[in-house]
């Protein structure tokens, strides 16, 4: 304990001391209060019973529903462990870590990347009060989330880590929390680690915010320190909810996944009135009835119900089955009863597009069930049927970017044993047809691209549209050089560049989609030693240059290798692909010529030689007019197996290529 003080003390005072000083005893005190409240906590009565008594009988005023935003890492999941230690949800030495962080790939990543909620019992002032927190994931592929859970939420706890300051993706947080006009509680964390500056990032804060440096909270989320004056200041800053108890139910479905015996379970933000087991509800969207078969709060556990009233979170288990009929952004009513759209959720667009497909056509329906069941769990994820002649009948799935599609895969794989194929990455163009006779097939002049097999010839095309984002980059001063370079390399255009103080800078780029969905994270992060952050947003599309790239294996074009490419990029991409796929075909009785053209134009070219039968090996001595006659023979044979063969491409081949 002594060294955690020493430590707070620090970063309290900015100077190392062993002295009894006011600080010294204003912390010690902290401390003992907070062993006060943990013990008083643990006078609470939460035994099951006595929590539906609570849960029944909370007033509105004394209910309080946030989200903990922050930057990937900044210690979102390990303050929600503290806090629920401290209200006694979980138990304070039972060794669980980021208890929220569920799922077997948030365990394996340490990352979040489902928002979890937890419904908490806090003492303040001897009154009760009902904190329903959702921690939500930091990563900007699972921005949706985000949006999702804040639509639940009247506030947020803003975390920031006091070593790395504020990154990118705690500025898009907090714009999002600002366009929602949420009360906002700042909190610094990780303060008791050696270097953090919480000075300076209380400064950042101001200047990039206009957050007061006194309403600043510092905390160690590891250690437990000042973690109860949050709950005290989400108490005393976040508003009640702002519902109507006596009027009639309605309340909002803000998330849903399935269970195996029970089917699709939604969790719903109740706006007005109250609902009981038993009831008839109606679905807004669908008007479809189902009877309420259970309710329950989570803490995280799940906590049975009789009833949930206005202001509460709670799950509804009521007989839906899949992603159809258990909408996210869908407002529930009472049967009979009418209401207005609680809508104030919209769900973000996918911007990343690949194909998935079952390893054999034996598995496709484990397949479609197994995403089905995902799709309820992950709303943000868009499913389209689609087939290719190498892979199958498949998929088309839109995703946030390239961890969120990464994530869902290795999902399916874990929690429903299923092994999908997936495809390369690609966006969506748009192109404006010339053509008459196109547009009179597809009824309009402007089609939508994701598949680049699908794409009209060049002389149909008028115009090519191509998504762009505007990205927001975080990074020291030392790394301002290489990391303008990349953006250059990746036809980035600086917007601005503001100095956050002497140390860091914070840049805006407008980015093409495509540039930045495969690798530009990773480079981004290994150019900058780690420090560098990075967060995107839509920024509409404009007018470009593409091609579509096809790969030919002597002469056939293969359709699941073809690819939309900027001119200026095709010469490089193809001598990039011809090469792989040098590696990845076997050789084979006739030679192979890959090619990479772009319309009649062949930009790059390898040949696969073919294995060499030793026609002449039953010669001994002889004519060498004999051994030429075998070798003529064996080459014109070889023609003409070059002109009927069937190329063998393996079935890994198309995916290995298609991969990163
Ligand atoms: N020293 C120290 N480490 C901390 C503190 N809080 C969190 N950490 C560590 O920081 C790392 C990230 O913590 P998480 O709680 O997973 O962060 P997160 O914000 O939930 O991460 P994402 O959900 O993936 O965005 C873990 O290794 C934690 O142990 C703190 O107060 N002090």
């Amino acid at each position: 304990m002594y060294k955690t003080i020493r430590w707070t003390l620090k970063q309290t005072t900015g100077q190392w001391t062993w002295k009894r000083t006011s600080a010294y005893r204003t912390i010690c005190t902290t401390l003992v209060r907070s062993e006060e409240v943990q013990k008083s906590e643990s006078d609470l009565d939460l035994s099951p019973d006595a929590l539906r008594r609570q849960f029944a009988q909370m007033p509105v005023h004394r209910i309080r529903n946030f989200s903990i935003i922050a930057h990937v890492d900044h210690g979102k999941s390990t303050l929600a462990d503290r806090v629920l230690e401290l209200t006694g949800a979980i138990s304070r030495n039972a060794g669980q870590h980021q208890v929220l962080d569920s799922l077997q790939v948030e365990r394996e990543r340490g990352i979040t990347v489902k928002a979890q909620t937890a419904s908490i019992l806090y003492n303040y002032k001897n009154e009760l009060y009902l904190l329903n927190l959702i921690d939500t994931p930091g990563h900007v592929d699972f921005s949706n989330e985000v949006s999702r859970s804040l639509a639940a939420c009247d506030g947020v706890i803003l975390l920031v880590d006091a070593c790395h300051g504020v990154q990118a993706q705690t500025v898009a947080n907090y714009h999002l929390a600002k366009q929602r006009q949420l009360a906002v509680v700042p909190v610094l964390n990780k303060i008791d680690i050696k270097h953090a500056n919480p000075d300076q990032v209380t400064k950042d804060m101001q200047l990039l915010f206009g957050i007061e440096p006194a309403t600043v909270l510092r905390v160690s989320a590891k250690l437990g320190t000042g973690v109860e004056r949050v709950l005290e200041r989400v108490i005393e800053v976040i508003p009640p909810p702002s519902v109507e108890r006596e009027s009639g139910f309605r309340a909002l479905i803000f998330d849903s996944w399935f269970d195996k015996y029970r089917g699709a379970l939604n969790l719903i933000y109740v706006l007005n009135g109250q609902l009981d087991v038993g009831q008839d509800i109606q679905s807004l969207a669908t008007k479809k009835v189902y009877p309420v078969k259970s309710l329950s709060v989570l803490r995280p556990a799940e906590c049975g119900v009789q009833s949930l009233l206005a202001g509460q979170v709670g799950l509804v288990a009521c007989n839906m089955r899949n992603s159809k009929e258990s909408i996210i952004g869908d407002t529930i009513h009472l049967k009979h009863q009418s209401a207005t759209a609680a809508g104030t959720f919209r769900p973000q667009p996918p911007i990343v597009f690949a194909g998935i497909f079952p390893v054999d056509q034996s598995k496709h329906v484990a397949l479609r069930s197994a995403i089905d069941k995902m799709v309820l769990n992950d709303s943000a994820v868009t499913v389209n049927v689609d087939s290719s002649p190498a892979l199958g009948q498949g998929w088309r799935l839109g995703f946030l970017g390239l961890l969120h599609m990464e994530v869902f895969c290795q999902r399916l794989e874990q929690e429903h044993g299923a092994e999908p194929i997936i495809t390369a990455p690609s966006v969506t163009y748009r192109v404006v047809l010339r053509n008459p006779k196109l547009i009179k097939q597809h009824g309009k002049d402007t089609l939508e691209i994701s598949n680049a097999a699908l794409l009209p010839e060049p002389s149909s095309i008028l115009e090519y549209y191509e998504p762009l984002v505007l990205g927001t980059i975080i990074t020291p001063t030392e790394y301002v050089g290489q990391i303008i370079g990349l953006c250059v390399e990746r036809r980035g255009l600086q917007q601005s560049a503001v100095n956050i103080d002497e140390t860091r800078i914070l840049m805006k780029y407008v980015l093409p989609l495509s540039e930045i969905i495969l690798d530009f994270h990773d480079r981004l992060k290994s150019l900058s030693s780690g420090y560098a952050s990075f967060s995107y947003e839509d920024h509409g599309y404009h007018s470009t240059n593409l091609v579509r790239l096809d790969i030919q294996l002597n002469g056939r074009p293969i359709e699941e290798l073809c690819r939309i490419v900027h001119a200026s990029k095709a010469t490089a991409v193809a001598r990039q692909m011809v090469h792989k796929l040098k590696d990845l075909i076997p050789k084979q009785m006739v030679q192979i010529a890959i090619q990479a053209c772009v319309g009649s134009k062949v930009l790059a070219r390898e040949t696969i030689k073919a294995y060499r039968k030793d026609v002449t090996a039953k010669l001994y001595g002889g004519d060498v007019t004999r051994r030429m006659k075998l070798l003529k023979q064996q080459s014109e044979g070889k023609k003409k197996m070059r002109m009927f063969a069937n190329i063998r491409v393996p079935h890994e081949t198309f995916i290995n290529v298609l991969k990163r």
